[in-house]
Parts: C-alpha cells; sequence; structure tokens
C-alpha cells in the first residue's frame, strides 16, 4: 500500500553519508543510534481513547524481557559514534518538553508498529495515539485532535512512498522533523509454536514485500493486513497457531510471542525515513525557528509545465550555482500519456496539491508534473529563498513544505 513504484517516478534520494548497495550487509552509515531511552513502546500500562476509538499506548510499564532467551542490548551503539541529538523543531509553546512531553502524536497501526517507534524516537516523551490508516492519522492532526502525526515516507528498499506524498500534499501540514528507522523484520508466533508449524503469513503488505525471499524459502501464504503489530494483535487475540506475523522484536515483547526468526528482510540495510508533520504554526510573526547556520534541511514540492528533464536542470542549477546541496529529488509525471499512476490512485491522475499560498481559503490544484525536492539549509536561508526565487520563475507552483533539522542518524530498535 504505502510504497509505489512506476515508470512514471524517478528519484534520486540520499541518505546523507549513507552507502546503500544491493549486497549491503557492509553498508552502515557513520552513526546508527539504537533508541535506547524511548519510553512508551515497551507496553501499554496507561490506556486511554484515540480519535478511532482504539486504546492507545502511553508510557512504559511494559514487560521488558529477553526475546527467546537473547537479551534486547537496547543501548549498543554500533558506530561508537556518541551524537546527541538537538531537537529544533517548530516550538508549541504550552507546556511542551523538549523530549516531546505533552504532545500527542498520530500514528498509523497498533501499539507495536514501527511509525509508533519512529514517533517515539523523534519525541520521547509523547504520547502515541494509533490510528487505522496513514489518512487518519493526517486528518488527525490537521484537525487539531493531537499534535504530530508521524508518516514514513521512503525506505531503502522501495524508494519514495508516493502514496504517502499525495497524503501530504492534501493537508495543510509541515515537516518538522525526520527520522530514519533501521528496520529489522522477525518472525512471530504464538508461544510454543515451531517454525514447521507456519503455512502462513500475515503482516503489512510493505513488511511481506521486504521479506519475499525469505517467505519464499519459508514456502507459506502471504496476508496482507493493515500493518505490522496488527498482525501481532490478530495472531495473539485468535490464538492462530498456524500463523506467523511480520514485526519488530520490540511487538514480541509487547504482545508476549516467541520470534522465530531475526533479520527476514531480504536486504539487510533496511531504512524507512519517518517525517513528523505539525499543523503550520500559528504566528503572525516571520522569525524563524530554526537558526539560519544550523545544520537544516527544506522539503517542497515544485509543479511545472512538463519537459521534465530539462526542468531537472534549471531546478539542479538553481541550488549548485549557490553551492546548496540537494538530499532528495523524485521526478513525477502523471500526464495520462501512458507512463502515469505514480503516486496517484489512477494511471494518468495528476498530483493535487494545497495551494495554501492564496489569500482567501486554501485550495487543491491539479497538477501533472512535480518535483519532490529536499535540500540542506533553512527555508529562510537567504541562499535557499534565492534558489526558490529562481524556481519560481519558470515553475507553476512551489510550496515549502517544511523546514526542520537534518538527522542523518539511523535508528535501531534492538
Ligand atoms: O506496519 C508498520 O509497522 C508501519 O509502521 C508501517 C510501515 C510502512 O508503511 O512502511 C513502516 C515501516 C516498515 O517499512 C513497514 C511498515
Amino acid at each position: 500500500m504505502a510504497y509505489t513504484s512506476s515508470s512514471s517516478s524517478s528519484s534520486l534520494h540520499l541518505l546523507p553519508n549513507t552507502k546503500l548497495s544491493s549486497s549491503s550487509s557492509s553498508s552502515r552509515p557513520p552513526s546508527f543510534l539504537p533508541i535506547a531511552k524511548i519510553n512508551g513502546v515497551n507496553g501499554h500500562s496507561k490506556k486511554s481513547k484515540s480519535p478511532n476509538g482504539k486504546p492507545h499506548i502511553n508510557g512504559d510499564g511494559a514487560k521488558k524481557g529477553p526475546v527467546n532467551g537473547k537479551s534486547k542490548a537496547a543501548t549498543r551503539q554500533v558506530n561508537g559514534k556518541n551524537n546527541d541529538r538537538i531537537h529544533l523543531s517548530v516550538s508549541t509553546g504550552g507546556g511542551v518538553g523538549q523530549d516531546g512531553s505533552g504532545l500527542r502524536v498520530a500514528f498509523q497501526g497498533a501499539p507495536g508498529a514501527y511509525s509508533e517507534f519512529a514517533a517515539k524516537t523523534a519525541l520521547p516523551g509523547c504520547e502515541t495515539v494509533p490510528c487505522r490508516a496513514f489518512a487518519d492519522a493526517l486528518s488527525a492532526v490537521a484537525g487539531g485532535g493531537v499534535d504530530r502525526a508521524i508518516l514514513p515516507v521512503e525506505s531503502t528498499m522501495e524508494g519514495t512512498a508516493l502514496r504517502n506524498y499525495d497524503l501530504l500534499l492534501r493537508h495543510d501540514l509541515v515537516v518538522v522533523q525526520e527520522i530514519n528507522l533501521f528496520v529489522h523484520y522477525c518472525l512471530l508466533a504464538m508461544p510454543g509454536v515451531r517454525a514447521a508449524e507456519v503455512r502462513r503469513v500475515i503482516s503489512h503488505p510493505m513488511a511481506l514485500a521486504h521479506c519475499g525471499r525469505a517467505l519464499a524459502r519459508l514456502g507459506v501464504d502471504r496476508e496482507p493486513v493493515e500493518d505490522t503489530a496488527g498482525a501481532v494483535e490478530m495472531l495473539r487475540s485468535n490464538r492462530l497457531l498456524d500463523t506467523a506475523a511480520i514485526a519488530s522484536p520490540r511487538a514480541a515483547d509487547l504482545y508476549g510471542l516467541d520470534v522465530l526468526a531475526h533479520g527476514l528482510q531480504d536486504e539487510s540495510w533496511n531504512v524507512t525515513r519517518f517525517l513528523l508533520l505539525s499543523k503550520p504554526p500559528a504566528t503572525t510573526t516571520t522569525t524563524p525557528a530554526m537558526p539560519v547556520d544550523a545544520d537544516a534541511k527544506t522539503s517542497m514540492v515544485v509543479a511545472h509545465r512538463g519537459g521534465s528533464m530539462m526542468v531537472v536542470l534549471k531546478v539542479l542549477s538553481a541550488f549548485s550555482s549557490r553551492n546548496i546541496n540537494l538530499t532528495k529529488l523524485e521526478v513525477i509525471n502523471n500526464d495520462g500519456g501512458g507512463n502515469g499512476g505514480a503516486g496517484a490512485a489512477t494511471a494518468g491522475t495528476p498530483v493535487m496539491i494545497l495551494d495554501t499560498s492564496a489569500r482567501g481559503a486554501p485550495t487543491l490544484r491539479a497538477f501533472p508534473h512535480v518535483l519532490y525536492v529536499d535540500c540542506e539549509g533553512a527555508s529562510h536561508d537567504p541562499r535557499v529563498l534565492d534558489a526558490i526565487k529562481e524556481i519560481e520563475k519558470f515553475a507553476v507552483f512551489v510550496r515549502v513544505l517544511g523546514c526542520y533539522a537534518a538527522d542523518s542518524n539511523v535508528y535501531d530498535l534492538q
């Protein structure tokens, strides 16, 4: 569901300092941080109602035990570098702590989903709010029911999650933080079930796709469900003894299941990038939230008339002539010319972008040709502002999606 790719989309995305190779067992970014201090992801001691009526987890107090006799060395740091993280995201004031305490963050899935871990990594003190679908999570933050939503936007194995970009662009939301999570898949089963007894594996479609070769070797049926933790929940509540789920080792802990296999993903290097989204700050001042010299990133969408390659060259020139590095460039052409459909639900359907720049109510506009661009630098950095001004001369429309602290770390759940 979330990740799509087609001939109408081509991308250049680099996790900074991250080497990606097809036989990537040796590829590691310079800093690979475990989620050591996450509270709340190991249990659900406090339950309350989420916007969709499901209970949500809030705080720790969990059963913290070894997985299959293996101690979870949760604080192990792989690359020996101790990068203390600085949160530079938009401040909401009013009782919100630096660690996100006081903030409610919507995520898609059941407690224990990777998205929840990403939220807890970004804002360790936050309260996470499960939602049935990504669209519900985004509506919750846009409608003010929660303070933030977390959205996976790309993975090293699948590229850009175009459908999630579609969702993001339809809302008046801004990116306030990025987080890269190492996705380590495990095969989980009810206590006592042996691998040979498993006939069927259920999980999020992305997890099933990422583990395709391993599942083929196991010779089991595959069934997609809403999310990885939802699969585990289903296994547990229906006491399924012929079925296994693909999910994280933390989900095994949370639901008290056995881990039959670790590292099921076909590529050993499997990182998903998540964005933390917020409503735009309701401020009348133009004071930037982040110093110009901070290690910042700016994300934007550029709509244009077509002729992608020439437009790409002009965009590259606008940034390179100012010595600005790009960290992502995705080219989408949904012009109905037989190569459409990448980001949209139907082939040839243009990308719908909420135009928040015009006076009056924001309007949804349709664009067949768009670029998703992330650059280094703050959106109010004069060089970035100049580059955007230059792009606006030949583009139809530019929307800055957010300016946030660049974080090239990759966080690990193990
Ligand atoms: O199902 C989950 O646990 C999720 O958080 C969703 C999701 C995704 O949509 O890509 C997140 C990361 C993993 O790649 C697999 C699934």
